[in-house]
């Protein structure tokens, strides 16, 4: 019997569509797993009773397969599903990391990544690496078609979760097909400033670069409040503000010594528009851990 605690993740920070993500330090899955003829999956805690325990749909079931590794795997889930937080992705990610372990499979966490996105494949419809990536290698990722690169970063971040359900699958329909030359030479500059913020843990230059107006704006739609969360967290703040991978959480960058404050200033916000949330004071933190 092995238990891995893999983390909830932040994908996009609005200039990286697909391809930034971040761990955070808290929330978290707790998967233990143990060698089985075949694979089965129990599932406990947020929001277990709306996820399939059939491998089939379940996102460790497309990782026990793509491994060979056969196993009776028990979740407990700290992320909620459809939260924007990579719920679906921590769970792959503790199933890659533990099972390579248990069957003594060799892969590097690198390598670890494009397998255990094959359970993104299940849900999404898409094998997207971005949540992946940091709740395997932790810190901030930057994942492309040629790998992975991960820098540790340390930045604060408020991730602000309403009691709105959004589907990844539904959330990329909504994504626009084009974008016009001037938004993509703002994107660059984003992302450019962003990854410069993230080396140099630097809250203000990443918050810069969370700006985005090609996908945030069509998915902002699906989350009531969104505008308000947004305006209340930097008037309170916050040095930037964006939809935490396909919502609805919405997540901030800030000084540490400013945190609790936009996190409460968050919750208030969402509040007044009747819609209950639930916040998280975290950081960026480690990836997947073996006990
Ligand atoms: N182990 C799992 N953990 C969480 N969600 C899962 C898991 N396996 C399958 N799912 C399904 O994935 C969907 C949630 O994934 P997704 O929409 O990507 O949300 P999130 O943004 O939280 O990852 C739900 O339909 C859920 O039933
Ligand atoms: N890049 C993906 C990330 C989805 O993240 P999730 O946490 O909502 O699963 C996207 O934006 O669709």
């Amino acid at each position: 019997m092995l238990t891995v605690r893999a983390p909830a993740t932040s994908a996009n920070l609005g200039s990286g569509f697909d391809v930034f993500g971040v761990a955070l330090e808290r929330p978290a899955d707790v998967v233990r797993l143990e060698k089985a003829d075949r694979v089965t999956i129990e599932m406990t805690g947020a929001g277990s009773q709306y996820i399939p325990e059939d491998p089939d749909k379940n996102t460790v079931g497309a990782v026990a397969e793509a491994l060979d590794a056969p196993a009776h795997i028990q979740i407990d889930k700290g992320v909620r599903p459809a939260s924007g937080l990579g719920s679906s992705a921590a769970s792959a990610a503790a199933a890659a990391v533990g099972l390579n372990e248990l069957y003594d499979r060799g892969y590097s966490r690198e390598e670890l990544v494009p397998i255990a996105a094959k359970g993104e494949a299940v849900v999404s419809g898409d094998a997207h690496d971005d949540n992946v990536a940091p709740s395997i290698m932790g810190g901030f990722t930057i994942a492309t078609d040629k790998g992975v690169t991960q820098v540790d970063a340390d930045i604060p971040l408020v991730a602000c979760l309403p009691d709105i359900v959004v589907s990844t699958r539904d959330a990329r329909n909504v994504v626009p097909e084009t974008a016009r030359v001037d938004q993509m030479v703002e994107t660059v500059g984003n992302a450019a400033s962003l990854t410069t913020g993230m080396h140099r843990d630097d809250p203000e230059l990443v918050g810069q670069g969370m700006h985005d107006t090609v996908v945030t704006p069509a998915r902002a739609q699906l989350i009531d409040g969104y505008e308000q969360v947004r305006e209340a967290a930097l008037a309170a703040g916050a040095t930037g503000v964006t939809i935490s991978g396909a919502g609805p959480t919405v997540i901030a960058a800030c000084a540490e010594e400013d945190r609790r404050k936009i996190a409460s200033t968050m919750l208030d916000a969402f509040g007044e528009r009747g819609v209950d949330a639930r916040v998280y004071q975290t950081r960026i933190g480690g990836g997947a851990e073996v006990f």
